[in-house]
């Protein structure tokens, strides 16, 4: 990561050289399983035992023999002996069932030995102590094997994995209740720009409020993330700097929102530089071009375009994933949430991949996508969008009908 490059890249280049190749992570914590949805697991967790550890009836019913009930119809019942009855929680006290025999089961009980599948309340009619059994079940029906849900000794977590419900569920189910991962990774933002102010401060006409730091702020703490918010700092060298200084105390990935361009009083660029690396100045993106990727030794510092809706873009395409890859995800890269057909022809951007917001609307034919256009200094298109939609570098535009990448917001 030597070499400092000043041309616009592709937004895959960043991916390859500066992402993939970050190696900043935050330390490790432990917490309680059923406070870690959403985080990284540190390490690889493989099951103690098996889930649900016994053969379980999925049924209110009968415990049978399968090969009992082969070719039982109303016309022609299998007439089996009641032996006995498994209650819940508790193995079953009687024999091994033989042919010809059944045993009373509960949804969740625990399958007799001799027994391996179960029928349906429904499908049978008790008299005394036999059972008409009114249709036939294959070995297996109705049960779930002791370790059909985890097996013993199989990787339930992979670190770098993001914890789900799902595996907090199988961790809680196995006994384990304490989990080490990565800590949520702490994001400095530092508002830039003469013509900014304070949303709740009148404003002159030439004035601005700042919509950017607060959208991104409520953005990351939507998925848990520490934010930070510096006060708004003047387009002055050293206010940047004392700006991205406070920055790098308080966090592991710091933010300045704005002025990242070439303008005169363009400061992001020389800040960074003053006190990191800057890897990479500008992506071949639109919105978004004007994206600085710096770092430290053990700090990451953006400076992304003022502009609402390249603000937006780049954090999406850039920020989150350096958050991911920094708070320990093996899975950090954007990815598309759907192929949708877009409504009309959307042009190119030349020399830029762009991306559109767009509305969905599902209709008979699947997801249509509505562009919604205008420039990048506005923020009611992805106010009024549920995503953006993807015209690849070199591809002339998106035809009406024609498929694409949606990613969602
Ligand atoms: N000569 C050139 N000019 C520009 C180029 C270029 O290549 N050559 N690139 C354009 C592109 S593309 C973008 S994007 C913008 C990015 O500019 P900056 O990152 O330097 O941002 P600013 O100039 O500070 O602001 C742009 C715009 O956004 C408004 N803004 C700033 N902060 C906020 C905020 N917190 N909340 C809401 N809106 C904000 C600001 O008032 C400006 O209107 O540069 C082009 N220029
Ligand atoms: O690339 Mo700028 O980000 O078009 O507005």
């Amino acid at each position: 990561m030597k070499k400092r490059f000043q041309k616009f890249v592709p937004r895959t280049e960043i991916y390859e050289n500066f992402i993939d190749k970050l190696n900043i992570t935050t330390s490790v914590i432990e917490k309680h399983v059923s406070e870690s949805f959403g985080f990284a697991v540190a390490e690889d967790i493989y099951a103690p035992e098996n889930i649900p550890g016994f053969d379980k009836a999925t049924i209110d019913g009968y415990a049978v023999k399968a090969a009992d009930t082969f070719g039982a119809s109303d016309g022609n019942p299998a007439l089996l002996k009641i032996v006995g009855e498994v209650f819940m929680g508790k193995e079953y006290d009687g024999k091994p069932i033989n042919p010809g025999e059944c045993v009373k089961i509960p949804t969740g009980g625990m399958l007799p030995e001799g027994a391996d599948a179960c029928v349906m309340i429904e499908n049978t009619s008790q008299i005394g102590k036999r059972v008409e059994i009114y249709k036939s079940v294959a070995p297996g029906e109705n049960i779930i094997k002791k370790d059909e849900d985890v097996k013993k000794d199989s990787i339930v977590l992979k670190k770098g994995e993001r914890i789900n419900i799902g595996h907090i569920h199988n961790l809680m189910s196995l006994g384990i209740t304490k989990v080490k991962v990565y800590q949520k990774p702490t994001i400095c933002i530092i508002p830039t720009g003469d013509e900014v102010v304070e949303p709740e401060k009148d404003r002159k006409l030439t004035q601005i409020r700042d919509g950017n730091s607060y959208a991104l702020m409520a953005w990351l703490k939507s998925y848990g993330y520490n934010v930070k918010r510096h006060p708004l700092v003047k387009d002055n060298p050293d206010e940047f700097k004392k700006g991205v200084e406070w920055g790098l105390e308080n966090g592991d990935i710091v933010i300045i929102s704005g002025g990242s361009s070439l303008g005169a009083r363009d400061y992001a660029l020389s800040t960074i530089e003053h006190f990191g690396e800057v890897l990479y100045n500008g992506v071949q993106v639109k919105p978004g071009k004007p994206v600085i990727f710096g770092k430290t030794e053990n700090k990451v510092i953006l400076g992304l375009p003022g502009n609402p809706t390249s603000f937006v873009v780049s954090s999406y395409l850039f920020l989150f994933p350096i958050i991911r890859k920094v708070a320990g995800n093996i899975d950090y890269l954007p990815k598309p949430d759907s192929i949708v057909r877009i409504s009309t022809n959307v042009p190119a951007a030349q020399g830029r991949e762009r991306f559109v917001f767009v509305r969905l609307e599902y209709t008979e034919k699947g997801f249509i996508a509505h562009p919604i256009l205008g420039e990048s200094g506005l923020a009611s298109p992805f106010r009024m969008a549920d995503g953006v939609v993807r015209i690849p570098l070199g591809k002339e535009g998106l035809y009406k009908d024609e498929e694409c990448e949606f990613y969602r917001f």
